[in-house]
């Protein structure tokens, strides 16, 4: 981990356990007695969240959550958070570098000069990229980042993304395209930028390769999970595909090893292992968010990028209580929201200068009536209480 980012940790008095070599099936067993899991493309499975009794935030050192049983980790009050747009031009970078060595095959002629063999007719033939027409599935951080580095190569981007309306894509001066397979109708360079869930997995299916032109130029550094990888082995022999992969489905969860994806032998198709974020650049801004994100969860209220908080709060109202600070004052009220059935979703308790008093704030599901206030108004420490109710933002 980066040395200011671990000096970050270290004054936050954080012991600090690096286990590089942990995988899926030994992480659990290693969970005991840890309360901040920081995590890269290791699986944390609903075992290692039950495993890790002492486990309270869950920080993906990276965009993707994909590799985390959230709905675990939310089921046991586990927050988690990752690092958005962290390592974004880090991919951006890989995508291009895959494009322009797909367009030149640049990896082929190197592996034939390394053999001692001058191709330059063979591979004089490329067609270039000016002019050409990108389309980014997913403008988001990563998306985004494509999109600047693709203009600066003359190509003609379009985009599909969820939020992207046709007024926003001419407002970023973009093409809009309002289906995935509109979008890949168009591209001669086709690269998806999504994030892994049960709407994008196998989004990029046959009907889409099949809508790509003959001979595109096709880029995944996202999840090998969001395209049909089978599809794509057929469409690389039918149109003459060439293809850039960064992920493929299986990947090996080491970093080093023996790994045989099969795509890699079905036509022009170049691999990484993964790599899209590992630039130094984009693990120090990674380490740092990373640190980030431990500080405010042990100082702070709130924890940045918090990926399962609740969206819709069952909490309709908010009691305000400000008291004297004294111990018990705040336990009191606690029991008498108990007894009356009141449930409380989130608290929030802040302390005034000279710590004579204090506000707390509960939101809660159901509005405390009359003789519920009035049993905590007449506690001698409480200075007043009072019910707001929350506008409904839904
Ligand atoms: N190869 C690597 O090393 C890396 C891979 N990734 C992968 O790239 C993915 C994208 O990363 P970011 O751009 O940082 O995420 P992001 O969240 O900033 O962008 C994702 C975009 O996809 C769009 N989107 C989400 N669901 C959609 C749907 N169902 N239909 C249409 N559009 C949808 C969103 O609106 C957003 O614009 C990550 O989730 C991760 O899986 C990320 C970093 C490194
Ligand atoms: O950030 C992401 O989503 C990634 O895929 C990066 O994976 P890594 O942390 O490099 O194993």
């Amino acid at each position: 981990m980066d040395t200011q980012a671990l000096e970050e940790l270290r004054v936050l008095g954080v012991e600090i356990i690096s286990r590089p070599e942990l995988t899926k099936e030994t992480l659990p067993a290693a969970l005991d007695g840890i309360g901040i899991l920081v995590v890269r493309s290791t699986e944390v499975t609903a075992r290692a969240i039950e495993a890790g009794r002492h486990l309270n935030l869950i920080v993906r050192a990276g965009a993707g959550v994909n590799t985390i049983d959230v709905a675990a980790a939310s089921a046991r009050g586990v927050y988690v958070a990752n690092c958005p747009g962290k390592n974004a031009i880090a991919v951006a970078e890989l995508t291009m570098g895959l494009v322009v060595a797909l367009d030149r095959r640049i990896v082929d002629a190197t592996i034939d000069l390394r053999a001692g063999k001058w191709e330059k007719t063979r591979y004089a033939q490329a067609e270039g990229l000016y002019g050409r027409r990108i389309g980014v599935a997913g403008l988001g951080a990563i998306g985004r980042e494509v999109l600047h580095r693709a203009r600066a190569f003359g190509l003609e981007p379009y985009a599909w993304s969820r939020s992207l309306s046709s007024n926003k894509a001419q407002r970023l001066d973009v093409g809009f395209a309002r289906t995935l397979e509109e979008l890949a109708a168009r591209s001669h360079v086709f690269t998806i930028h999504l994030p892994l869930d049960s709407r994008t997995r196998g989004i990029v299916n046959r009907n889409v390769l099949d809508a790509l032109p003959d001979g595109a130029i096709v880029v995944n550094t996202a999840r090998s999970e969001v395209m049909d990888y089978e599809a794509l082995e057929v469409a690389i022999a039918k149109k003459g595909l060439r293809v850039g992969l960064d992920v493929f489905p299986n990947e090996p969860d080491r970093g080093t090893g023996t790994f045989e994806p099969r795509v890699l032998g079905r036509g022009l198709v170049y691999g990484t292992p993964h790599i899209g974020a590992s630039t130094e650049q984009a693990q120090r801004a990674i380490a740092m968010e990373t640190a980030r994100i431990i500080r405010a969860f042990m100082t702070e209220e709130t924890v940045p990028n918090v990926v399962n908080i609740c969206a819709t709060s069952p909490a309709r109202y908010v009691v305000v209580i400000r008291m004297l600070d004294k111990v018990g004052v705040l336990a009191n009220t606690l029991s008498v929201l108990k007894r009356h059935g009141i449930n409380i979703e989130e608290i929030s308790n802040t302390v005034f200068d000279g710590a004579l008093a204090t506000c707390t704030k509960m939101r809660v599901s159901g509005r405390p009536g009359d003789a519920c206030l009035k049993e905590i108004a007449a506690f001698d420490e409480v200075l007043h209480v009072d019910v707001v109710s929350l506008p409904n933002l839904a």
